[in-house]
């Protein structure tokens, strides 16, 4: 079982080229103003522009506009989108009219939680499980949490997924251990402060995943 890996939030040329180079299959690009790792529409089609045809962007946003997904889309060149807390048919209407591939976060802090999965089948190309944060939060990811990784022992997926959630290059390896994950995804674990990405943890953490 081979195991790729997303490094999320990145906002600045070095560490998206410490992902690149560190072996990630999929980069993060976040358009949600409240997020420290929001990127401007420069920033984003700056950083774009570094990513080699192998490496897959990614747009992560919070139940978007069409103008946001428009505007994501052309300076991220993106190919695939990540969204929060965007409902099925929402999800449905993005994929319709953008034609890039969905992943649907799933925000995971009990078993009855994963029910949401089913309803994105035949929506989302992916199932992304992540945990779910506080009440009252400002973000629905990117904050650290992690989730009981054994609620999804058992779990018939509907779709294809990704493990996400207070990983971090300690934690990995017994993540994929416990979920038999085959793609992980990572922010606050390779940073060195909220929406600063730290290259050495970046590269730690993409060791770790290549050598699982
Ligand atoms: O990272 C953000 O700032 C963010 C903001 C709004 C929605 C989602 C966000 N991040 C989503 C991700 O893909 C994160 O990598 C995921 O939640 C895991 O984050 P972490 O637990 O910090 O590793």
């Amino acid at each position: 079982m081979m195991t790729t890996a997303k490094i999320c939030g990145l906002s600045t040329p070095e560490t998206l080229d410490a992902a690149i180079a560190g072996g990630a299959s999929h980069v993060g690009f976040v358009f949600f103003a409240p997020s420290p790792r929001n990127l401007s529409r420069d920033r984003a089609a700056q950083l774009a522009a570094r990513v080699p045809g192998h490496v897959a962007r990614v747009g992560v946003m919070v139940n978007p506009d069409d103008a946001l997904v428009e505007q994501a889309i052309a300076a991220g060149q993106l190919e695939v989108l990540q969204l929060h807390d965007t409902p099925p048919a929402r999800a449905a209407a993005i994929k319709a009219r953008s034609g890039l591939a969905i992943w649907a976060a799933v925000a995971v802090r009990t078993r009855a939680d994963l029910a949401l999965a089913e309803t994105f089948g035949g929506v989302a190309d992916r199932i992304l499980y992540d945990a779910k944060t506080p009440p009252g939060a400002a973000l629905p990811g990117g904050m650290g949490v992690r989730f009981d990784w054994h609620l999804l022992d058992g779990f018939r997926h509907p779709l294809p997924w990704a493990l996400s959630g207070g990983l971090d290059p300690l934690n990995v390896a017994e993540a994929v251990a416990v979920t038999r994950a085959t793609l992980v995804d990572v922010s606050s674990g390779v940073e060195s402060a909220p929406g600063i990405k730290d290259a050495t943890k970046i590269r730690a953490f993409l060791e770790v995943v290549r050598d699982l």
